[in-house]
């Protein structure tokens, strides 16, 4: 990658940078999927190659599995590793209770089950991702193809009951095809304006028939790490609040950027 980076990935970039101080030799860490997570796994990477850390990653999607064996970071199943100490993972939105939407890359699954089945998850995310309520961001449900027009219909009913704005769910697509997730399945992207009680909607959306997951990440999140494009970070934790707030040094090493997916 050439050229200055825009302030969004520059506050990607430093939220990403602080996320690995959390991390310790022999930990088995969770690792995210998108752009910001990718930030992270090169990070990662990097302590892997220069400092000799001792870790080994979970990846939650083929993307992240093939970037996390690129930078060299031992990549396991979530099978072999059984629980992981730690998952670190970029977010599409957050609220003040650290509720998640997640799934604008089309992960969420694979990142559900990985945070679900760890010690601790931070995320980390700019400071545009913060919401007071969850749901202008498009939620994401991954649903079985077999049906999934009918899915989509059961679901549009289920909303008219739901405290939402709107009520629309668009299949996402991948140029004329629908995306395709790595299970296989499709996603549904639920333009839901705001959402009144994401708690109940997580659990309703689970229940109907052709619902694989949903993108609320509701009381799974423990710290989520701020980062602004002058290089500020915050970080608040669930149950202390802000507890740290100050400014990383923005160094554009050659190693991290060169060749930068996402
Ligand atoms: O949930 C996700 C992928 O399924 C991502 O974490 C989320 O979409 C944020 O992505 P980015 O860091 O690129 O803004």
């Amino acid at each position: 990658m050439s050229g200055e980076l825009s302030p969004i990935d520059k506050a990607k970039f430093v939220a990403a940078k602080r996320s690995v101080d959390y991390v310790e030799d022999g930990m088995r860490v969770g690792l995210g999927t998108g752009s910001t997570a990718a930030w992270m796994v090169r990070c990662l990477g990097e302590l892997v190659r220069d400092d000799g850390l001792k870790i080994r990653g979970v990846p939650s999607s083929t993307r992240t599995a093939e970037l996390a064996r690129d930078v060299g970071i031992e990549v396991i199943s979530i099978d072999e590793a059984k629980w992981l100490d730690l998952t670190i993972d970029g977010a599409d939105e957050f609220d003040g209770n650290l509720n998640l939407i997640k799934g604008g890359g089309g992960a969420l699954l694979q990142e559900k089950i990985v945070a679900t089945a760890s010690d601790q998850m931070i995320v980390i995310a700019d400071i545009g991702k913060e919401v007071e309520h969850l749901g202008a961001f498009p939620l994401p449900v991954e649903v079985i193809p077999f049906g999934w027009q009918t899915t989509r219909a059961l679901i549009e009913e289920l909303l008219v009951s739901m405290d939402v704005l709107g009520r629309d769910a668009s299949l996402r697509m991948n140029g004329r095809h629908p995306y395709v997730t790595d299970e296989g399945n499709y996603i549904l992207d639920l333009h839901l304006g705001r959402i009144g009680d994401p708690h109940q909607m997580a659990m309703v959306l689970n229940q109907m028939p052709g619902v694989v997951e949903n993108g609320l990440f509701m009381d799974i999140c423990d710290i989520v790490i701020i980062g602004h494009g002058n290089g500020k970070v915050e970080t608040r934790d669930i149950n202390e609040g802000t507890v740290e707030e100050d400014r990383l040094d923005f160094v554009e090493s050659d190693n991290l950027f060169s060749d930068l997916q996402d």
